[in-house]
């Protein structure tokens, strides 16, 4: 930031803080320069270097990073004409004197343009964001708003159940945005840092600075707002906030559990504000949605663990088995490739099974061996008795080894318990018939469907 920079910001605060404030607080200020992520100013006494710090510490920096993002702190040098005299006469003396002036700093910004909102979590882009039919149109959306163009829905209300990928979006919209436009003021925060902020100002009375570093901002993200529900003063301040964006054409995009219309507790007026730009919900993930994530997620652990790689089957495995949330399918998967290589061995079927046994037990579907058979003998128009017959005909021994790699993928009976099941085979004849669909699926695009129909209708 230069001097003539930093005399704009003077004649903005002149103006919006007035002249009594102005000239006690922020004329004293000498601005030295800004170097490495630091704003630099000079003051006279220790008393208004706290006092800045404290009421004016947010607002300062606020207004420093929209003019250089790259600055990250304010810092105030006590500077008396005592203390340059000694450090001089020090200096002569060729024994420097620890520099005794108290820094006073502003609590550093997480991230230039987070100001001192969350952090944003390097892996949370668009690169490594999958789309699948579920969240299409919220990635869409917040491609859209990421371009920064002029605000067309506002807000952006994303909405969907836990772990789906709202956090990831939104810090992908502040990534993204940082990239296009690094002179954008962005804020990211949750609602519960919201309101925690404003209990703050209102404690220490420090609300004007409240106000204007909301109001200052060019991106407003607000992650989990639900929180805020039956929490009456922090609705009011947030409904303000949010009126004072959207009259500036600010972006504000918004995350939460639910819809709108189905957070209990929240004002009405509020309500209908979030209702009125775009709501979008991701869907929980479907099977391919899921396979998508983990082959993505495995491609990055081969490469943090050379050597280690794990087959199309046992993802396939992984993402019929696993429908609870994303976050959990990555933990299975991070599990595994660290037991896999703490152990030595490549990463099998068994040790998938061995290795996440907890996770598998309670994702459990309540699908059931009988239920499998009868959607199987259903679809290929075969009655029970045949299906698990003795009979050795294709038309019967294909639909029957296809029950087989269900009941192997959506249950977690052994081979031996699903033998039984199919008129008392061995399990060696189950495993030979899991194996000879799953070398079909890749050859035969009629089998790949069928199974995939059934798989999906005993989802559902
Ligand atoms: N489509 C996706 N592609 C890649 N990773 C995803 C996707 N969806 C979710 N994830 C990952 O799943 C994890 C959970 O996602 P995230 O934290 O964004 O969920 P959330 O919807 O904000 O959940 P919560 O409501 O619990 O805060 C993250 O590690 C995220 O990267």
């Amino acid at each position: 930031m230069t001097q003539d920079q930093w005399g704009s910001i003077r004649d903005e605060l002149h103006q919006s803080m007035g002249a009594n404030c102005f000239q006690s607080w922020i004329e004293p200020l000498k601005y030295v320069g800004a170097e490495e992520g630091i704003a630099r100013f000079n003051v006279p006494t220790n008393f208004l270097g706290n006092y800045v710090s404290q009421n004016y510490g947010d607002l300062l920096l606020s207004k420093i990073t929209r003019l250089n993002p790259t600055v990250r702190r304010v810092v105030f040098d006590t500077v008396t004409a005592a203390k340059t005299a000694a450090a001089c006469a020090s200096a002569q003396d060729h024994q420097p004197e620890p520099l005794a002036a108290p820094q006073v700093q502003t609590r550093p910004a997480s991230s230039p343009d987070a100001l001192n909102g969350s952090p944003l979590d390097k892996r949370f882009t668009f690169d490594t964001f999958v789309v699948g039919k579920p969240n299409e149109l919220a990635h869409a959306a917040a491609r859209r708003v990421a371009e920064g163009g002029p605000v067309t829905f506002n807000p952006l209300f994303l909405y969907g159940g836990v772990g789906l990928g709202k956090t990831h979006l939104m810090h992908a919209i502040a990534w993204e945005l940082r990239t296009r436009h690094p002179h954008l003021t962005v804020l990211n925060l949750s609602a519960e840092q919201f309101m925690y902020r404003f209990v703050q100002a209102l404690r220490d009375r420090k609300m004007m600075d409240f106000k204007e570093l909301f109001r200052s901002v060019d991106v407003l993200m607000v992650d989990d707002v639900q929180f805020i529900a039956g929490k009456d003063s922090t609705q009011e301040e947030f409904f303000h906030t949010f009126n004072a964006l959207v009259d500036q054409h600010k972006q504000i995009i918004i995350s939460a559990d639910r819809a709108p219309d189905e957070i209990k507790d929240l004002e009405n007026r509020i309500r209908s504000r979030l209702q009125s730009g775009l709501v979008v919900d991701l869907h929980p993930t479907d099977y391919e949605l899921r396979l998508g994530i983990l082959q993505a997620k495995s491609e990055m652990y081969a490469r943090m663990y050379p050597g280690l790689e794990v087959e199309r089957g046992i993802l396939e495995f992984l993402a019929a088995r696993i429908v609870s949330n994303v976050r959990i399918l990555e933990g299975a998967l991070t599990r595994l490739f660290a037991f896999a290589s703490l152990v030595g061995k490549p990463i099998s079927m068994d040790l998938t099974q061995e290795c996440l046994t907890d996770i598998l037990r309670v994702s459990e579907r309540k699908v059931s061996i009988e239920e499998i058979q009868r959607k199987v003998a259903d679809h290929y128009l075969i009655r029970h008795s045949d299906l698990v017959g003795p009979k050795r005909v294709r038309t019967f021994a294909r639909p029957r080894q296809i029950a087989m790699y269900l009941c192997k993928q959506l249950t977690t009976r052994s081979l031996p318990e699903i033998g039984r099941h199919f008129g008392g085979r061995d399990h060696t004849t189950v495993m030979h018939g899991v194996r000879r669909i799953e070398e079909l699926r890749k050859q035969d695009a009629q089998i790949a469907e069928d199974v995939e129909l059934l798989r999906r209708s005993l989802e559902a």
